[in-house]
């Protein structure tokens, strides 16, 4: 009979998972999941079950890693929360199984999984796509992931200036008093990316807080909260004029709003179906260097970098979650 599950909480996995480990075994598996191979990586697009009562979903996110035999799942919960609600946005565990005789042999606390794996991934697509002297961070968003984001961008890279705005300014303030070192709090989205070479989108929006006429070209954008299709943090003009990058095709066309919504996918249906390009191949937004790879099925965005080495894109995805 099969030994009983271990249980990692929270605090044991805080103490485990580094980003320094963290993010080069993510660039290892985002450049697997990116060959589409099969016979490599298996992650189907999650499957979510609306939660209607609670306004909220539960998402089902199993992977199986077949040369190294990794089978698991995560299982998150994440919801729409009114302004001012004390309820968490996410909440999320990960099943680790043994993949020939199919029992679970790890239950581990997935709220750290998914803070530091997101942002992680979000600093991967700026150590790649980002300009080269990039001096200022903009958080826009004052959560969980918005702290994982900080830690791990300032742990990378040297900003000179890290900036964030939220919804609500006591929060964005609460965020700044939390932080190791020195943020500065905005009150408009405009002025607070207003020159910012990296902009991270971690809201809880429906509706577009980044316009693409305050975005500088050039700069990153990692966008994170808009994970459902009628879930938007950026407007058409932004979508439209930048090159997007997703970790899965087949994710981003069935859950980013923001890539749903701008209709940048009918015009790239039309400039695909001219150059005869293969569905792999075929680009997700305007403009594109070669269809990309980023995160969790959402889009990363790069305003006219001209950064044209797509061997480094070709890392992004990670299969768990
Ligand atoms: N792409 C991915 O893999 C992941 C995406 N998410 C999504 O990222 C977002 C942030 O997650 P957490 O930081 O855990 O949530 P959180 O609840 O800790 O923080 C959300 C932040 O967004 C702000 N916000 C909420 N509604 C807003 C609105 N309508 N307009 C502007 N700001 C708004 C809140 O004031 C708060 O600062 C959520 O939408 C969540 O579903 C979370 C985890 C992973
Ligand atoms: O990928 C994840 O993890 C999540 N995605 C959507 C929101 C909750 C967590």
């Amino acid at each position: 009979m099969a030994e009983p599950p271990v249980l990692i909480r929270q605090d044991e996995v805080e103490g485990l998972l580094h980003y320094k480990d963290l993010i080069p075994r993510l660039e290892v598996a985002l450049g697997k999941f990116s060959k589409l191979d099969s016979a490599e990586v298996i992650q189907p697009v999650r499957t979510t079950v609306p939660l209607q009562k609670y306004n909220g979903f539960l998402g089902l996110m199993p992977a199986y890693l077949v040369h190294e035999d990794i089978l698991c799942t995560k299982l998150v919960c994440f919801y729409k929360r009114e302004s001012g609600s004390t309820l968490p946005s996410t909440q999320a565990t990960v099943l680790l199984f043994d993949p020939e005789y199919g029992n679970v042999k790890a239950v581990m606390d997935g709220e750290v999984i998914t803070a530091k794996r997101t942002a992680a991934v979000s600093a991967i697509s700026a150590k790649l796509l980002m300009p080269a002297k990039s001096e200022v961070l903009t958080i826009l968003g004052a959560g969980h992931q918005a702290l994982s984001h900080y830690n791990v961008f300032t742990e990378t890279f040297s900003f000179k200036e890290v900036r964030v705005w939220s919804r609500r300014k006591e929060t964005a303030e609460r965020f700044a008093q939390s932080t190791q070192g020195h943020v500065t709090v905005w009150e408009s989205v405009e002025e607070a990316v207003n020159g910012a070479d990296v902009i991270v989108t971690v809201t809880g929006a429906s509706e577009p807080v980044l316009f693409g006429q305050w975005v500088k070209p050039g700069a990153h954008v990692a966008a994170v909260g808009a994970c459902r299709p009628d879930w938007r943090e950026l407007d058409d003009v932004l979508m439209r004029q930048a090159e997007v990058y997703v970790d899965s095709r087949e994710g981003a066309v069935a859950e980013s709003g923001d890539i749903i919504l701008s209709g940048c996918l009918q015009s790239l249906e039309r400039f695909s179906m001219e150059q005869d390009l293969p569905l792999e191949r075929r680009p997700l937004c305007s403009n594109p260097l070669e269809w990309g790879f980023k995160m969790q099925s959402l889009p990363s965005l790069c305003l006219n970098s001209g950064r044209t080495n797509t061997e480094d894109l070709r890392i992004m995805g990670w299969p768990w979650m």
